[in-house]
């Protein structure tokens, strides 16, 4: 088969590439060149910065594949950056990796796949693609530790049906490293990327603040019952459910208090005891199938940020109005912003972006 591999230049792409070789398939690597280097060199693990590409272009040399670069940084400013301090200045907390697979990885790349002819993309993340009696299906990966199937909820069925997963089914990025020193690969001892590739040792408020200063700037933090309790330093700094980072306004006496709302329009950050924060029902937002779309409640688990174990909940889909609404069957608090992915076990039912909570 000719595959394209989208090679990030880190240790599971660069991995993804050397198998698909030796497994005898024709092998092209592609790199997006994704952000300015100037303020991400001094970051190591960063996916895509000058060092990065360096490397896939290495690991290409010693696999003997051709390689190319693409220049995407415009676009990913404009769709992933800039998307990313436009939804905190909406006081929500945005889940970049998935604007980024949708508008950048997955378009840009099936549509440079297609015009090389090729039949494939590969990339490293952990998910598994599964060929089921209706069609392809998207599963958890067999390391739930690495699992990113969160983070693929929005890719299309037609997306998901080009698109290969070769270490879905690695136990652990033990085996991952492994098999890259088994394959020769430099990179094999290259550190994980961390969170966020484009923000600079965590501090991703300097970025909101650059793109975005109005969500830098100061307001007040009230209490439910209308008290002000203090001053904040940007409402960007706040999820819905946050405990830390609240100052004197973190606690009521001997009440620990929360994150209820952020308030956009009157820069304000509004704080409750944890009972008080709605928590029954969650109204989600450009909703992506991966399954038949339900027709009546749908049992099912639901994941509600990137690092937390499906809990179960009912979805009801309302067609007309494009809209999921879940009861999780514990009360759960929920970020507007952050993604809400259905699970049926291991499958990835479909998902959307969480809009509000009542
Ligand atoms: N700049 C890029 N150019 C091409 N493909 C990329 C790029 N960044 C990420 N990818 C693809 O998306 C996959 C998942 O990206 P993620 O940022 O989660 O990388 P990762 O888990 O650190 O993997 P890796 O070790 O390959 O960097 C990568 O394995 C790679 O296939």
């Amino acid at each position: 088969m000719r595959i394209l591999v989208a090679m990030s230049g880190g240790v599971d792409s660069s991995v993804v590439a050397g198998l698909l070789k030796a497994e005898g398939h024709e092998v092209i690597g592609a790199t997006l060149q994704l952000y300015d280097h100037g303020a991400a060199t001094a970051r190591r693990g960063a996916c895509c910065a000058g060092q990065d590409i360096h490397d896939a272009r290495r690991v290409a040399d010693t696999l003997d594949i051709p390689h190319y670069v693409l220049d995407r940084e415009a676009r990913f400013r404009d769709a992933v950056v800039q998307d990313f301090a436009d939804s905190y200045a909406r006081g929500e907390t945005p889940i970049p990796c998935v604007r980024c697979n949708q508008s950048v990885k997955f378009q840009d790349l099936v549509l440079l796949a297609r015009d090389l002819g090729v039949e494939a993309l590969a990339t490293g993340h952990y998910a598994r693609r599964v060929e089921g009696p209706a069609g392809v299906e998207l599963h958890r990966a067999a390391d739930p530790a690495r699992d990113q199937s969160y983070f693929l909820f929005a890719t299309t069925a037609a997306q998901l049906a080009f698109c290969r997963f070769p270490l879905g089914g690695y136990p652990d990025k033990a085996a991952v490293r492994a098999e890259a020193l088994r394959l020769g690969l430099a990179v094999a001892e290259k550190p994980d990327s961390q969170d966020i590739c484009f923000v600079p040792e965590g501090r991703y408020s300097d970025v909101v603040a650059k793109f975005r200063p109005d969500a830098a700037e100061a307001g007040e933090i009230v209490h439910l019952d209308g008290r002000v309790l203090g001053q904040h330093a940007g409402i960007a700094r706040f999820t819905v459910g946050q405990g830390r980072g609240l100052g004197q306004a973190s606690r009521d006496g001997d009440q620990p208090l929360y994150v209820a709302a952020v308030e956009p329009g009157r820069r304000r950050v509004v704080v409750g005891p944890r009972a008080a924060l709605p928590q029954a029902q969650i109204e989600v937002a450009e909703v992506n199938w991966l399954s038949p779309p339900p027709s009546g409640p749908l049992a099912c688990q639901v994941k509600l940020r990137a690092r937390e174990v499906p809990q179960p909940a009912t979805a009801h889909w309302d067609v007309a109005g494009g809209l999921l609404r879940v009861a999780p069957a514990v009360p759960a608090i929920a970020a507007p912003g952050q993604a809400c992915v259905l699970y049926d076990g291991d499958r990835v039912l479909g998902g959307g972006f969480i809009r509000r909570t009542a």
